[in-house]
């Protein structure tokens, strides 16, 4: 059986008056690449902040490999970037990887770090001289130094550009193919789309779906069926909501096959016919308006 590496049992955590995260739970194992998505507010970091033991729950409890996040032998396992990164100015790139490194008995070779992450060539550059995107690609890397387990990653590529996205997402890929587990929170679904294997969504402190790509998509059962007539549209079965500009029509269905024969069963004359499944952004709005409902 895999191991799960990190464990959260019907955690919840308020502020005050707000509750973050409302009896939450979710195994990960070991060498998953897991997405979490979810609207602002919806209770992201919150969830990291108590797997990386900066904050505690106020009911339930995580576990990192077994142990307490708070243990110094625990906090070993993984690695973090947390949203926002501080990193001291006046230090140089490889120093900034030096110092992290130190903690580490036996640290990734600071070289390969930096071309793992391809910052090779802004190795000598003091950070507070580097760019937004370059700083954020440093405190990415910085997670990785200790050849952690894991590694929980808050909105990695915020503020990066296409390529520097792009190299970020390499990096990633290759400690997940070397058997990492990783755990990012995102707003890009073409993100989440182009890593993860399995993706969480959160809204209001509760995981709302939980499955890969597919099962997500298939949980709101989002297809489209579209096309243009001037005839009146009966309602047939299986038309979750209808929306319409001008001649041409778009109806969200279950099941696409079945409506377009009851649609040609019904004598409608209509033409340039599209079918398409829902893209994880349509899937996700849904899922969280009918999260919302519930
Ligand atoms: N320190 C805090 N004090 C008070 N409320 C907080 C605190 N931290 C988080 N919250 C509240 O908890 C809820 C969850 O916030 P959290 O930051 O976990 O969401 P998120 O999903 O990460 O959002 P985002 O996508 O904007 O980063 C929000 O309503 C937020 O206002």
């Amino acid at each position: 059986m895999t191991e799960i590496v990190a464990r959260a049992v019907d955690v919840s955590r308020r502020f005050g008056e707000v509750t973050a995260l409302d009896s939450l739970s979710l195994d990960i194992p070991a060498g998953q690449l897991l997405g979490l998505l979810g609207p602002n507010g919806a209770g992201k970091t919150t969830l990291i902040s108590l797997f990386v033991g900066l904050r505690r729950p106020s009911a339930g409890r995580v576990e990192i490999c077994g142990g307490d996040p708070v243990d110094a032998a625990t906090r070993r396992h993984f690695g973090v970037t947390p949203q926002q990164t501080g990193l001291p100015p006046t230090l140089r790139v490889s120093e900034c990887v030096d110092l992290a490194a130190a903690h580490f008995s036996d640290p990734l070779p600071r070289g390969e770090l930096l071309e793992r992450f391809g910052l090779t060539d802004l190795a000598r550059r003091q950070t507070g001289g580097l760019s937004g995107g370059q700083q954020r690609r440093l405190a990415v890397a910085l997670a990785f130094v200790g050849r952690p387990r894991l590694v929980f990653l808050d909105e990695p590529t915020t503020g990066l550009d296409v390529d520097a996205r792009h190299t970020l997402w390499e990096g990633i890929r290759l400690f997940h193919r070397d058997g990492g587990t990783v755990v990012l929170t995102s707003h890009y679904l073409e993100e989440v789309e182009e890593l993860a294997e399995r993706v969480v969504v959160m809204f209001r402190g509760r995981a709302i779906a939980d499955g890969d790509l597919a099962e997500v998509r298939g949980a709101v059962n989002a297809n489209h069926v579209s096309f243009v007539t001037t005839d009146p549209v009966p309602d047939l079965p299986g038309a979750i909501s209808t929306a319409r500009t001008g001649d041409r029509y778009v109806v969200r269905v279950s099941d696409p096959n079945g409506y377009v024969r009851d649609l040609v069963a019904s004598g409608v004359d209509f033409t340039d016919l599209e079918v398409r499944g829902s893209s994880l952004e349509e899937a996700f709005l849904a899922l969280t308006t009918e999260g919302g409902n519930r």
